[in-house]
């Protein structure tokens, strides 16, 4: 388990103090994939730095397991370093070695050699889908390739944590899907906690269980991936949603309105989603429904969206179809100027 209490990061620079981290709070289980998602700026890089003291916070705990490494000795806070792998937006790797060397690394730093180190490399390569690649150099390789062996390289020392500093930002979306993907059975195989900053909310969305939102280097809204999405507080957090659930109400619709027309935004959740509520509510009241806009997608398992319906009919029977349907899912009624 990481838990990082009250870490600050403050630089000096020429005259300013910049509080990049300012008073940061995580709890993150382990064998869970957390994300920390923020603008350019918000403070995400220097807070992963800060976990394995690449970056040492100004003041504040990390402890892994309870044991607090901003205590430690340095010789002690190396070999649990050992414990944390970490991977690049830019991969980071060594141009004049190959993919083989470059997995190697870590561990002839360590000191190994011989068998061990060949068995593990090859597990690794094997793992990542480069088992046919071993002998070729960095500049030979995809960008997905070269991730892949980012990832053999963190993974070289068994780590119980793997830091993800922005790992799929400089891939294509195709790529990035299968790095995605690869991440998910890294956790299911070695049972690996991992933490990645991003700041595309399509990748939260994806593989993590739990998410911090950060702005201004404070966390502005934590909270499991499924309650963040479908009821988000703060408004950078809206606008992260948004920018994946496309549930912006078109202006071509909004303009449409009057105030002789029934529309509502149906917010569906979890199990809610799959049933027929709108319908059979439209069939019992005798109510026309007509679906404008919206998207039901999957979330973390859980259908999840919101769709914006139109009600054709009596004013008495839409009431009754209205209460209805508000006994199962969030209704909302969309106006012209509040959407
Ligand atoms: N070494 C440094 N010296 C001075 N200021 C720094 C240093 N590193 C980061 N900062 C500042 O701290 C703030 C947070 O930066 P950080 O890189 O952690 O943000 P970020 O959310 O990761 O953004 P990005 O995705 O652009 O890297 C920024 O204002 C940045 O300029």
């Amino acid at each position: 388990m990481i838990e990082l209490h009250n870490i600050e990061k403050v630089y000096h620079k020429d005259e300013q103090i910049i509080r990049a981290v300012d008073g940061v709070d995580l709890s993150i289980d382990k064998g869970a994939i957390y994300g920390v998602i923020g603008f350019s700026g918000a403070g995400k890089s220097t807070l992963l730095r800060c976990v394995n003291l690449i970056e040492r916070p100004t003041s504040g705990e990390v402890k892994l397991d309870g044991e607090d490494l901003t205590k430690l000795p340095k010789a002690k806070l190396r070999k649990v370093r050992r414990r944390i792998g970490m991977i690049f937006q830019h991969f980071n790797l060594l141009e004049s070695k190959t993919v083989y060397q470059n997995v190697a690394f870590p561990l002839l730093l360590d000191g190994q050699k011989g068998k061990h180190v060949e068995a593990k490399v090859k597990e690794l390569l094997d793992f990542v889908g480069l088992a046919d690649q071993a002998g070729k150099y960095p500049d030979e390789l995809s960008g997905g390739q070269k991730q892949r062996v980012g990832i053999a390289r963190a993974l070289v020392r068994s780590p119980e944590v793997l830091l993800c500093d922005e790992a799929t930002s400089a891939l294509d979306p195709q790529t990035t899907d299968a790095i995605l993907d690869l991440l998910k059975e890294i956790r299911d195989q070695y049972k690996i906690t991992i933490l990645m900053i991003t700041h595309e909310m399509g990748v939260i969305r994806e593989i993590c269980d739990r998410v911090a939102v950060m702005e201004g280097g404070k966390v502005i809204e934590e909270g499991s991936v499924f309650d963040i999405f479908s009821s988000p507080k703060h408004q950078t957090t809206k606008n992260f949603v948004s920018s994946v659930m496309n549930d912006k109400i078109p202006d071509s619709i909004l303009e449409a309105l009057d105030s002789t027309r029934h529309v509502y935004r149906i917010t569906f959740l979890r199990e809610k989603a799959s049933e027929p509520i709108l319908y059979r509510a439209a069939a019992q009241h005798n109510v026309e429904v007509n679906v404008l806009y919206g998207q039901i997608t999957e979330l973390q398992g859980e259908p999840f969206g919101s769709l914006i319906v139109e009600f054709i009919g009596g004013e008495k029977e839409i009431f009754k179809a209205l209460h209805t349907i508000g006994q199962s899912v969030t209704l909302k009624e969309v106006t012209r100027n509040a959407s």
